[in-house]
């Protein structure tokens, strides 16, 4: 491997193409004239305004870039494609500064540099989002924005731009806000408004549409094209093929930290570009009906909670039964209760009477989740980082942290390290886990892969109630295919299965019943048969026939909308 320090000159041979399907789209030398696929962007002529020759990042473990070279316009917007662990999130933290190259070469606008931090990479007019947001929680949605900017910008000017921009570009947010009370979608708009604040003429975004309705996404395209259209180049990471299919001029496909070739995306199916990813097709989910009958393992009464933060959403009589044998999946835009129910049914918060939650027959609102788990109930927050494991704590450890009692860890007051140490390899082995083995820190994990040891972890406790939230946010589309298989097996073997998802394709994929969460409030549960996309869309609004929103929109004399 290369030692030379960061940038040092390449002493390899040119880029490596070991996909036999990318034959026909080999990869050009770095020295050789730019490729013929750059010219789908809107400035054919001009020069690259990033170019990276051969660039290598090796940690201890693992290689996570290997001799890659990339090179993005004005006005292009180049998709970044790989699995999890392929190395696309490294390769963008060198360019932002994050971390060094442990070789390579990086040029910006015709000039080789070394980029020291993010500051300086700011500087020269690098912006980025970052999948794992970087906001300090105890501050304000506009003191975090001024801590990004250069100078002492004055707080109440900055707040009236952010409001601007968040209009602009269809980012709702409050720039009065604490971080701590805003849901995972909400940070992810405080990310991308700093950002764009910035005005940079490099864009690079990693997985930014991860908790984005449909309708923000799009609204977010518009910006990325208006973004472009005006020069600004746009390196965009997602694992959402359709996505990069309507948005992205290029695409660099990652494999095993390699380059592993280009392509056009709209010349290609989200199926030929799975194919370029993983190099073979796409798994499918095998679903068979939901066992009827089953008993009631989860049971919500009348379930109110007044949110713990000034503003969070108050959960407002939910009512919801979810039976063994059954996947129910609880659809909604992000920040309407999701976070608040996650964490009353796990017992994170917990209710001053426990008559309101039941789980596996048990009163348990007033139950801590350990007392919880214990009923038989496993769960995954939507924070994988913080929530579903403790960042600088091995796998091993992280594994103790949920799994101790349920899988014999610790017994008699002794932790039996050694037991530890082989559940957490066999959810590495079950799911996939590309990691430096059980004793990698959690946050040395990819996102994706870390997300797929969480999901292991929980489902391999063989749970009566599974509680999930997000299952296979951030996870590449063949681990995500396996995510959905593994839940609905588990439902096949007799377990409950409560899914909360912003992703509508996921909850029609794999949910026997399909409910809607708005304001707080929880809409009755439809068959996923029986409904469809536009109207569970509709009632993602708040508008379901009898619910508070639609008697308040429907005169006396009118018959109730059919929705
Ligand atoms: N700080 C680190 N220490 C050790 N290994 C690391 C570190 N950061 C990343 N890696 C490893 O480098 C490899 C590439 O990770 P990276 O995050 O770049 O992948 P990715 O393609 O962005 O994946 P995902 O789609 O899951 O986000 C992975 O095997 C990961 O475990």
């Amino acid at each position: 491997m290369h030692n030379a320090g960061p940038y040092a000159q390449p002493d390899h041979p040119d880029a490596v193409v070991d996909a036999p399907t990318m034959s026909q789209r080999s990869v050009p030398s770095a020295a050789s004239a730019p490729p013929a696929l750059h010219h789908a962007g809107p400035d054919p002529g001009a020069p690259p305004r990033l170019q990276l020759k051969g660039i290598s990042k090796v940690y201890p473990t693992v290689v996570a870039n290997d001799r890659v070279d990339l090179a993005v316009r004005p006005g292009e917007i180049r998709a970044i494609l790989g699995e999890n662990g392929a190395g696309k999130s490294t390769l963008m933290k060198i360019i932002y500064g994050v971390t060094h190259a442990s070789a390579g070469q990086m040029l910006w606008e015709g000039r080789e540099v070394q980029v020291a931090n993010p500051a300086h990479a700011r500087r020269l007019g690098i912006g980025m989002v970052f999948q794992h947001f970087s906001l300090f929680e105890t501050l304000s949605v506009v003191e975090n924005v001024a801590l990004a900017l250069p100078g002492r910008p004055a707080l109440g000017e900055l707040a009236q731009r952010i409001s601007e921009v968040s209009e602009r570009y269809g980012l709702p947010i409050d720039p009065r806000r604490h971080v701590h009370a805003l849901s995972v979608g909400e940070r992810q708009r405080v990310e991308i408004i700093r950002c764009l604040l910035q005005n940079p003429r490099l864009l690079i975004m990693d997985e930014p549409t991860s908790v984005l309705t449909p309708q923000a996404v799009k609204k977010l395209f518009e910006t990325l094209r208006q973004l472009a259209a005006e020069g600004c180049s746009i390196l965009y990471i997602s694992h959402k093929l359709d996505e990069i299919q309507a948005l992205c001029h290029t695409a660099t496909v990652l494999r095993g930290g390699k380059l592993s070739g280009e392509c056009i995306p709209a010349e290609e199916t989200p199926q030929s570009m799975a194919r370029l990813m993983i190099g073979k097709e796409l798994p499918h989910c095998e679903h068979s009906a939901a066992q009827a009958g089953g008993e009631v393992r989860l049971s919500l009464a009348g379930l109110s909670h007044a949110s713990l933060t000034p503003f969070g959403t108050d959960l407002k009589d939910i009512h919801l039964d979810v039976r063994a044998g059954e996947i129910v999946g609880i659809a909604g835009v992000s920040g309407n209760g999701q976070q608040e129910l996650l964490r009353v049914i796990s017992g994170e918060e917990t209710l001053a009477e426990k008559f309101p939650v039941h789980i596996c027959g048990v009163e348990a609102g007033s139950l801590r989740p350990g007392a919880r788990r214990r009923l038989g109930l496993t769960f995954v927050p939507e924070e994988r980082l913080g929530r579903g494991a403790v960042p600088d704590l091995s796998l091993t450890d992280n594994a103790l942290l949920t799994a101790a009692r349920g899988q014999q860890l610790v017994t008699g007051g002794f932790v039996r390290f050694g037991r530890a140490r082989a559940f957490a390899e066999r959810c590495i082995a079950a799911f996939n886990v590309k990691c430096g083995g059980p004793g990698a820190a959690a946050k040395s994990l990819s996102g994706g892969n870390l997300q797929k040891f969480i999901v292991g972890r929980e489902i391999l406790q063989a749970p009566r109630l599974f509680v999930c939230a997000q299952p296979t946010w951030g996870v590449d589309v063949g681990a995500a295919a396996f995510i959905r298989q593994s839940i609905i097996d588990l439902r096949d073997r007799g377990c409950a299965v409560l899914v909360i998802s912003e992703e509508l394709d996921e909850l029609f994929e794999i949910c026997d019943r399909i409910a809607v969460i708005a304001k707080g409030r929880l809409s009755p549960s439809r068959p996923a048969g029986e409904t469809s996309v536009e109207d569970i869309g509709v009632w993602m609004s708040g508008l379901w026939p009898g619910s508070a929103l639609m008697q308040a929109a429907t005169p006396a004399y009118a018959e109730p909308l059919d929705v």
